[in-house]
């Protein structure tokens, strides 16, 4: 599914009604009756329901939905926050069909500010018509003053399309916006709903159909895809029952450090969970038999380590000797930052040429000599936090934290990596431009570990050699997911090698990709 822009969704609106021929009433019709339809699943009859509408095309939504509600026999009163002179052509006729309907809308002034309070004060059920996907910068009076009495009453807040004050391109929130417990909002969800901290207003979120035709969406061609089950269910590597480990491919991951044994040993196990057929970790020799005796099932090859206990120079040659045997390599986890660091990973890096994810400290020594990048000849996966994006592209993480989707796809492209922003919500950008959002994971991730399992799964889905973007996508998704198993009963306590565990189920939630038998049916 796609995630849009203000502008992009603006477009496809207009390509419906120009190209297509569907009116932008019809649109504005079945956009209001399909919130009336989603709200009289939640709602019971006594209820007492007050809709805010704007002058805007997002506040005639709001009238359809009261003539909607209101014919279904359910207690409404519109309000009419702003000036029926500013009323679009489609809502000055929804405004009308509502009032012949034989409704009453009350127009909001300073007059009757007391009387609206006290209808709010009453409401079971508030509607947030009153912005849309218009709507630009801090939020205006009276609407500032409205929205914060608003989010101190008891009602259920229902927002139409998104909650009035998030920004809908970027999630921003300037000082105030209204808290929904719903957003049913329409054709595609918008970007601004899945990034901070416009996510935290949105509440339960629903996407309805309001006729846009797909050939349209397909025409706009948005450049933010939301990952899903349905997307990646056919992306798992088939299991086949005429196979061994070799058909499985053999992910190599270079990590680890005299006081960082952890992490390699973390992020060897996850690539082994994902389904890689051989899983080989090299470490500085003096970890090896911790790591080895966490991790039976992986090989652990000891390197040649300094004083300090991270990699020796030397240990490069013996590293490139070890190329050949492998189908993907992750580099970084645990593996510090040393006085000889950036020269060692500078000769890693130009001297192996399979694809290579690169996290942790192996980002940290990658933001010395970013150019390094230019040299590589085989496809790179950079895993960074927002502080490591930081470091990358030289910024503060307010920056990056601000300008996510920007920053992604401006790095992806300048130096032709995939790249995984990671951080709610984790963002994937190719080489090509593309974006892509991942809906899983919550704060049970926020822990140390989490990110080096993270690497390992995503080494372990590259070793089976899938394309690159789908064993980034499945990686990060099923992580989510993982997580989340991982998170019952409680996400204080989720640690991770919980995450671990759990890869499998979260894989089983894909579907059950295993080679079929021919079906045979017992005879009758
Ligand atoms: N296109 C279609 O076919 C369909 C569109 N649909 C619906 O239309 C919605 C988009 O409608 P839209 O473009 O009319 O904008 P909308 O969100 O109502 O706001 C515009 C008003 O906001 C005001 N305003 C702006 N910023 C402000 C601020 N900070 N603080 C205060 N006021 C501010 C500004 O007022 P002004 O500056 O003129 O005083 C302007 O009048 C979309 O979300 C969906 O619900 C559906 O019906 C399906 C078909
Ligand atoms: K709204």
């Amino acid at each position: 599914m796609f995630l849009v822009t203000a502008e992009e969704m603006r477009e496809i609106d207009r390509k419906t009604i120009e190209e297509i021929g569907i009116p932008s009433i019809v649109l504005m019709e079945n956009a209001g009756s399909q919130v009336a339809r989603e709200m009289m699943q939640f709602i019971f009859k006594p209820a007492k329901i007050v809709i805010l509408s704007g002058h805007g095309n997002n506040g005639g939504d709001g009238f359809v939905t009261a003539r909607h509600l209101g014919n279904h026999g359910y207690d409404v009163q519109t309000w009419l926050i702003g000036s029926p002179e500013k009323f679009t052509p489609e809502t000055t006729i929804h405004f009308n069909a509502l009032i012949q309907s034989g409704y009453k809308v009350n127009i909001f002034s300073q007059d009757n500010e007391l009387e609206l309070k006290e209808s709010l004060i009453k409401a079971d059920i508030i509607v947030d018509a009153l912005l849309g996907t218009g709507a630009t910068g801090g939020l205006r009076e009276p609407y500032k003053s409205i929205i914060q009495f608003v989010n101190q009453t008891n009602a259920t807040k229902v927002a139409i399309d998104i909650p009035t004050g998030v920004n809908s391109n970027t999630g921003e929130v300037v000082e105030l916006a209204l808290i929904a417990d719903y957003t049913i909002t329409f054709a595609l969800p918008k970007i601004g709903q899945y990034l901070y901290p416009g996510t935290e207003y949105i509440g339960k979120l629903k996407v309805v159909d309001i006729s846009i035709p797909s050939i349209v969406i397909k025409e706009v061609d948005p450049r933010i895809s939301l990952l899903s089950q349905n997307d990646l269910r056919t992306r798992l590597p088939i299991r086949k029952r005429n196979s061994h480990k070799g058909t499985y491919g053999h992910a190599f991951i270079i990590g680890g450090s005299k006081n960082m044994p952890g992490a390699i040993t973390l992020a060897t196990m996850a690539a082994l969970r994902t389904g890689a057929g051989l899983t080989t970790s090299a470490v500085p020799a003096s970890i090896q038999p911790m790591v080895f005796s966490r991790v039976p099932e992986a090989i652990c090859i000891a390197m040649d380590e300094d004083s300090t206990g991270h990699f020796a120079l030397n240990s490069i040659e013996a590293l490139r000797l070890e190329e050949k045997n492998y189908t993907a390599i992750g580099i970084g986890p645990g593996i510090g930052q040393w006085e000889l660091g950036l020269e060692w990973f500078k000769k890693l890096l130009l001297s192996i040429n399979l694809p290579m994810i690169i996290d942790a400290d192996g980002l940290n020594l990658l933001s010395k000599e970013i150019g390094l990048l230019d040299q590589r000849k085989s496809e790179t996966i950079l895993t960074p936090h927002p502080g490591e994006m930081a470091r990358l592209i030289k910024r503060d993480v307010a920056y990056v934290e601000k300008n996510r989707i920007k920053v992604a796809k401006e790095f992806a492209s300048q130096y032709g990596v995939y790249l995984l922003l990671k951080g709610a919500h984790s963002l994937i950008a190719t080489p090509n431009g593309d974006l892509y959002l991942n809906p899983t994971g919550g704060p049970e991730l926020a822990k140390g570990g989490s990110g080096d399992v993270l690497t390992g799964m995503i080494t372990g889905f590259v070793a089976q050699k899938l394309p690159i973007l789908d064993a980034v996508m499945l990686a990060v998704y099923l992580h989510g997911i993982a997580g989340n198993l991982a998170s019952k009963p409680s996400n204080y306590s989720t640690i991770a090698t919980d995450v671990i565990d759990k890869i499998g189920f979260a894989m089983s939630t894909l579907s059950n990709h295993v080679d079929a038998l021919p079906t045979h049916f017992p005879g009758n």
